[in-house]
């Protein structure tokens, strides 16, 4: 994982374009501590245990106060995007992004990008399978990344549209792949398969644009 990482960590520090998704700050698997994988762990399990929670009038009372002691202390510790471990900890799932589905990578290179990607029980759509909305962020995600490899370059995403193949299922370890399809200009067009084992789940087909220097 860590090999397919590098490189986009490269096309990161190669281009000092301020716009987009990057920043000029140099990228650390320090920020967070080395049991920051363990904290976004925890933050998953309790978005999975409160989907499927039922608590009690008191269990409720007493997970208010919990969890505003919780906040209070997480809100001390708030800065800007571009430092945050969560979104730069390319060493962790989905670079230690909590609001992804996790992600661990498996290939870059001339094909795309591979990915294991796992749905978990908060993403639940119904009947124990992934809602539509999550199949299109891990796409977006794992399409952003493609772009970003096929052009060395930040790209922002113009149009996704998404396939629904077969019912996306939950705690089960998927094949989510993303290629450039075809470069045109600033037009990488990126398309993506999810597959549970040799079954498959949904298509993508999307529109990435190059952005320009200082383009937001
Ligand atoms: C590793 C980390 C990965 C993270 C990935 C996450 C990616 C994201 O989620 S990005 C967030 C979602 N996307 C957005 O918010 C984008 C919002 N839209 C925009 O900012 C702009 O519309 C943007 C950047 C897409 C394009 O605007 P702009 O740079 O002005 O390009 P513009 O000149 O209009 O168009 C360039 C070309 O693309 C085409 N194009 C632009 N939008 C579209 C579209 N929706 N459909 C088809 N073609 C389009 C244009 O027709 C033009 O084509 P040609 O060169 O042949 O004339």
């Amino acid at each position: 994982m860590s090999e397919a990482n590098d490189r986009a960590v490269e096309t990161v520090d190669e281009d000092p374009h301020e716009g987009g998704f990057r920043a000029h700050a140099a990228i650390t698997t320090d920020r967070g501590g080395p049991r920051y994988g363990e904290f976004s762990e925890q933050v998953r399990l309790l978005m999975d245990n409160a989907r499927y929670a039922c608590p009690d009038d008191e269990l409720v009372d007493e997970l208010i106060e919990s969890l505003k002691a919780l906040n209070d202390r997480l809100a001390d510790s708030r800065i800007d995007e571009w430092h945050s471990p969560a979104g730069t900890r390319i060493d962790l799932p989905s670079r230690g992004n909590i609001t992804l589905p996790p992600y661990v990578v498996t290939e870059v290179n001339d094909n795309g990008v591979v990915a294991e990607l796992t749905f978990r029980d908060f993403h639940l759509g119904g009947n124990n399978a992934a809602h539509g909305g999550h199949v299109a962020v891990a796409f977006d995600d794992v399409g952003g990344f493609a772009s970003a490899v096929a052009i060395q370059h930040v790209s922002r995403t113009a149009y996704l549209t998404v396939q629904y193949r077969s019912i996306t299922p939950l705690n089960t370890p998927l094949r989510i792949h993303a290629w450039a399809d075809r470069i045109e200009g600033r037009k990488v067009f990126i398309k993506g398969t999810l597959y549970d084992g040799d079954r498959l789940c949904a298509e993508m087909d999307a529109l990435f644009i190059k952005l320009n220097p200082g383009q937001a």
